[in-house]
């Protein structure tokens, strides 16, 4: 399949994940699925804008009370009174203004100073009337609307939840620490999924690492997850078993082979309610594999966009392949975008030293690329 058709898949055949209702402060990184809206007025009452007394008529005042954060004043004010008042207190009925402090003489209970009418006093839904729509449907809940939601009221919001993805690490010859031994090699993908997962904001359960085995392989699939992750096993060798594995499971292989360089053996099947993402076990071809694959996959069971591409110029030495899109590891500066080279499919050196993969489709004209973010340096 074309690498752009592939990329953009699944948004029109995987749908969002169901809705929920966490507690709002357990909503991080999922996507509104209600348009949020103000429970309650912003601010909820007049209050004092600034330290000092809130005044009525003319001056002298007479100071009559103290109002501190969150109490609730006595009674009105009436012309020629005053009470002492911090900032955010809820001011008495009839404040005209909020004197600060710094413009105040006060001798005993008497307070003199001038301030304008209407001076420093927010009134009550004068920055949000109840009921406005604060952020839409599909809006990711960041830090910021978090504190958004709490301070409109709610204690629950609707969303769709970030996917969960647990990552399977198939390979005999791999070892997770130490100097290899001959034949072997230290696995390379395993700790690098962690923090592509969790940047493309899905939660991660788990990296498991399973033998070249089909029944190992069978079992990693059935992990609890809305997407299973394998990386290695997708190609024709005799121990690749995932093709083999998700036929004998019936899955539904919605892209099985891109025509991209590299990356080109990998997959997205539907087994039942979950979705698996085949990653070749070259580390370079598996990072392409996740962004050209994983990323829009969760975007699109989070009910949130894929991403536009950046574009760039080039500079430095690229070359288009025949009828394979290459992805090509670049710095990118100031609107260029320079090749780091080191990017041959199991070398991971250049992408560790990149911005982003440079997308250059077959027939490129030599201009202009799209750039693949990677996660910040
Ligand atoms: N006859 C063919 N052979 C291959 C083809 C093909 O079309 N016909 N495609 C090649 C391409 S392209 C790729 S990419 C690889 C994909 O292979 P698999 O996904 O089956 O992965 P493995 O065979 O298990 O491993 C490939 C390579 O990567 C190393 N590896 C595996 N896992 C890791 C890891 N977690 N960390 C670091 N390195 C890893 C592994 O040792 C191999 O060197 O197939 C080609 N062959
Ligand atoms: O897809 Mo493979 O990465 O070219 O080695």
């Amino acid at each position: 399949m074309d690498w752009s058709a592939a990329r953009h898949l699944p948004h029109s055949s995987v749908a969002p994940l169901p809705v929920v209702t966490p507690r709002t402060n357990d909503a991080l990184g999922a996507t509104l699925a209600t348009p949020l809206t103000a429970r309650l007025a912003h601010p909820p009452h007049d209050t004092a804008a600034m330290d000092g007394y809130a005044v009525t008529g003319q001056a002298p005042w007479q100071v009559v009370d103290r109002v501190m954060a969150g109490q609730v004043p006595r009674g009105p004010l009436g012309a020629g009174q005053a009470v002492e008042i911090a900032t955010g207190a809820m001011v008495p009925d009839g404040t005209d203004s909020v004197l600060p402090y710094e413009h105040a003489t006060r001798s005993g209970d008497v307070v003199k100073g001038t301030v304008p009418s209407g001076r420093h006093v927010r009134r009550s839904g004068e920055e949000v009337p109840a009921g406005t729509e604060l952020a839409p449907v599909g809006t990711r809940v960041t830090p910021t609307v978090l504190a958004l939601a709490a301070s409109a009221g709610h204690d629950t919001i609707a969303v769709h939840p970030r996917p969960r993805v647990a990552v399977v690490v198939t390979g005999d010859e791999l070892v997770h620490e130490g100097i290899p031994g001959s034949g072997r090699i230290r696995d390379a993908i395993g700790p690098m999924m962690p923090g592509l997962v969790t940047w493309m904001g899905a939660e991660l359960t788990g990296v498991d690492h399973v033998p070249d085995t089909g029944d190992a392989l069978r079992s990693a699939l059935a992990a609890e997850a809305d997407v299973v992750v394998t990386t290695g096993a997708s190609s024709v060798g005799a121990r690749d078993q995932l093709p083999r594995v998700l036929t004998e499971l019936s899955a539904e292989l919605l892209v099985n082979g891109v025509a991209c360089r590299p990356g080109h053996p990998q997959l997205l099947a539907r087994l039942g309610d979950r979705h698996v993402v085949g990653m070749p076990g070259n580390p370079l071809a598996a990072l392409v594999a996740a962004v050209t694959l994983l990323d829009p996959l969760v975007r699109a069971l989070a009910a949130r966009p894929i991403a536009p591409l950046a574009e760039a110029a080039v500079s430095g030495e690229v070359t288009s392949h025949e009828r394979m899109t290459r992805l090509v590891p670049v710095e990118v500066e100031a609107g260029w975008a320079s090749p780091v080279g080191r990017d041959r499919p199991g070398m991971i050196w250049g992408a560790a030293l990149a911005d982003a993969l440079a997308v250059v489709p077959p027939g490129w004209d030599g201009r202009r690329v799209g750039l693949l973010p990677l996660p910040p340096r």
